[in-house]
């Protein structure tokens, strides 16, 4: 029987920035070694790249990473777009699928600093960079004498922006560091309960056209042998949490999930905190946190998670600090 040839090559979207051509080229490599076609990398620009000046979080959020790399699938100029799942919205638009995640890195956030080997190193009020409202929350919780400045750039921008002396430290994922090989740059990492990470990070997510499946079965099977499934059924429980909280950058959100050792168990931990925009009042109210877990071999059955942890999450004091967010 002849072998079907859904196609001459395969063109993974990506954009530019040193970390994002790291995880395009480790998808590459993957495919590479199992299809029998040659698979090449379209680097693009997206509007997230180029707005360095402004909080994501004021300029519409998660969505300003993806767009261009869904236009590129949309049109045919490419296959597969590869994506920090931390920066995929909850909502794929509809026409597109998340097809698979890799197994996950190291998920923590990292204490990077030429001076203090951890947030309790640092002398009060020091100064920090970060424009994740998430992280500034949670530093805030541990260190209210902190002066927290906004830091924007990728990887290497925000690196020489701390190596210039223009903040005494700053937090990034310790995934990226790793990476990109800078994993020396770490002084320190956070545990859980000081500062839990975004819903997705660390983890590597692979988006395709919906009609995948239908258009290139091979690249689709493949893709669904490549899953990492314990990665995959995390994500989605902490994807669970953000969507139902509305999954929008101008709440400070963390959701983090794990399976114990036992291989079954998954277990879900949730934060949040107040607006940008929160009166007084509500700040005074400080962050909500809630955890639940259960045995999970289902997305269905880790969404449910999500979904448990987000009712606990509300009854923790979430519900007063959506309130001003979702009027009714
Ligand atoms: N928001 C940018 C972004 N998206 C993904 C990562 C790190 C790698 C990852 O979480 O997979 C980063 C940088 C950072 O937060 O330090």
């Amino acid at each position: 029987m002849e072998q079907s040839t859904e196609h001459s090559r395969w063109v993974i979207a990506t954009r530019e920035s040193r970390l994002a051509l790291w995880q395009a080229e480790h998808v590459q490599a993957l495919l590479g070694a199992r299809l029998p076609e040659p698979v090449e990398l379209l680097g693009m620009t997206t509007r997230g790249d180029q707005i360095l000046d402004r909080s994501l979080s004021k300029v519409g959020g998660k969505g300003l990473f993806v767009k261009e790399l869904e236009t590129a699938l949309e049109d045919g100029s490419a296959h597969l777009a590869v994506h920090s799942l931390k920066d995929v919205p909850m909502e794929l638009p509809p026409g597109f699928v998340l097809a698979a995640t890799l197994e996950r890195e190291d998920p923590r956030d990292a204490w990077v600093s030429p001076r203090y080997a951890s947030l309790e190193a640092l002398p009060a009020g020091g100064v920090v960079g970060t424009s994740s409202l998430r992280r500034l929350t949670q530093l805030r919780a541990a260190r209210p004498d902190l002066r927290i400045e906004p830091l924007r750039g990728n990887l290497d921008t925000r690196l020489r922006k701390l190596d210039e002396g223009q903040y005494d430290a700053i937090v990034l994922a310790a995934a990226g560091l790793k990476r990109l090989g800078l994993a020396e740059r770490i002084r320190s990492v956070f545990d859980a309960g000081q500062m839990l990470p975004a819903a997705g990070q660390g983890a590597l997510g692979i988006e395709l056209r919906a009609d995948a499946p239908q258009r290139c079965p091979t690249l689709w099977a493949l893709l669904q042998s490549l899953n990492h499934r314990p990665t995959w059924l995390a994500v989605h429980a902490e994807r669970a949490v953000s969507r139902a909280l509305g999954g929008s950058c101008s709440m400070p959100l963390a959701a983090h999930a794990g399976f114990a050792a036992d291989g079954l168990t998954l277990r879900l931990e949730g934060v949040l905190g107040p607006g940008e925009d929160a009166s007084a009042e509500l700040r005074a109210l400080g962050l909500a946190r809630a955890e639940a877990e259960a045995p999970v071999q289902t997305v269905a059955e880790a969404e449910a998670l999500g979904l448990r942890v987000v009712a606990a999450l509300r009854a923790a004091g979430g519900d007063r600090l959506l309130a001003p967010a979702h009027p009714g």
